[in-house]
């Protein structure tokens, strides 16, 4: 198999940037006129999978609202990954993971391993228990071909508390995490397997010019940011490693396929120039 890098742009070559996110919102069921239970739940994930499997170089299922059903939930979650997956397309499972290594070692195994049921193509994962704990998941990745895209500066306006904060050596620390993903990309020849997010709302980015790696960024649509936002955030030498990340502004168009589709139809035309 190829590595998550070389596998994503090749994805991006054929099917366009766009990123469609699977958030199962209650208000979402609901204006689906779909029960707010794990039928329900399943429902929205079957026409999410008949819209979107094939029209996008990825796909994110936002765990959180899966585990928000229980065993059940997870259920739905690991049907959905393993028939998108086994369509070809690629899935990140939107996990946001990060704990102390011997505990990250465990998520790694739920979303990396080759022989779990929740195995995804890449996952989220948080560096602010430090960098360094994320190593049992970047090294687990490598091995299996898959990928981690790593959260950077997020598209909520906490997290610049954080992110933007300025370390001793004049770099904010969601840049030292851009670093870290760099030097893990070095030598990659398309794109390097370890992402970062970064969100389409910000007011700036982090220097980006030599992640060598694709550059998640929701907060696209509902949240505020667009296509010129992410072409001002990132510089035009960065553009073909965009991927722009959409959720409720594509799913609120459902339940119909069709709907759902021109959303993303429509979605895609608007991030074009990223492929330019
Ligand atoms: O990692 C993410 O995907 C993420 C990072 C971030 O900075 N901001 C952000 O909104 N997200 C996720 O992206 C999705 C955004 O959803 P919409 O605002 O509905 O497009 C949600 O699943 C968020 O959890």
């Amino acid at each position: 198999m190829k590595d998550f890098g070389s596998r994503l742009s090749g994805a991006m070559a054929h099917r366009g940037a766009l990123c469609v996110g699977i958030d199962p919102h209650p208000e979402l069921l609901r204006a689906w006129q779909l029960p707010v239970t794990p039928e329900g739940l399943e429902q929205f994930a079957e026409i999410c999978v008949e819209a979107f499997d094939g029209e996008v170089a990825m796909i994110k299922p936002q765990v959180a609202f899966f585990e928000a059903f229980g065993s059940a939930g997870i259920a739905v979650l690991e049907r959905t990954i393993s028939v998108l997956t086994a369509s070809g397309t690629l899935v990140l499972a939107d996990a946001k993971r990060g704990d102390i290594g011997s505990t990250m070692a465990a998520y790694a195994r739920s979303w990396l391993s080759e022989d779990s049921p929740l195995r995804s193509d890449a996952v989220t994962v948080s560096p602010y228990l430090g960098f360094g704990s994320l190593e049992p998941a970047l090294t687990l990745a490598h091995n299996t071909h898959r990928g981690v895209f790593v959260i950077a500066a997020t598209s909520n306006p906490e997290g610049a508390q954080v992110q933007s904060a300025t370390r001793p050596d004049g770099r904010t620390v969601g840049q030292t995490v851009v670093d870290e993903a760099a030097a893990r990309n070095a030598g990659a020849h398309h794109l390097g397997s370890v992402g970062v997010v970064v969100g389409a709302t910000l007011g700036h980015a982090p220097d980006l010019g030599k992640l060598n790696g694709p550059i998640l960024m929701p907060g696209v649509g509902v949240q505020g940011g667009g296509p010129d936002d992410v072409r001002r955030l990132v510089g035009d030498s960065n553009l073909k490693a965009v991927v722009p990340s959409v959720s409720r502004e594509i799913l609120r168009a459902g339940p119909s396929v069709t709907a759902l589709r021109d959303a993303v139809h429509k979605s895609a035309e608007d991030f074009a120039f990223l492929q330019a």
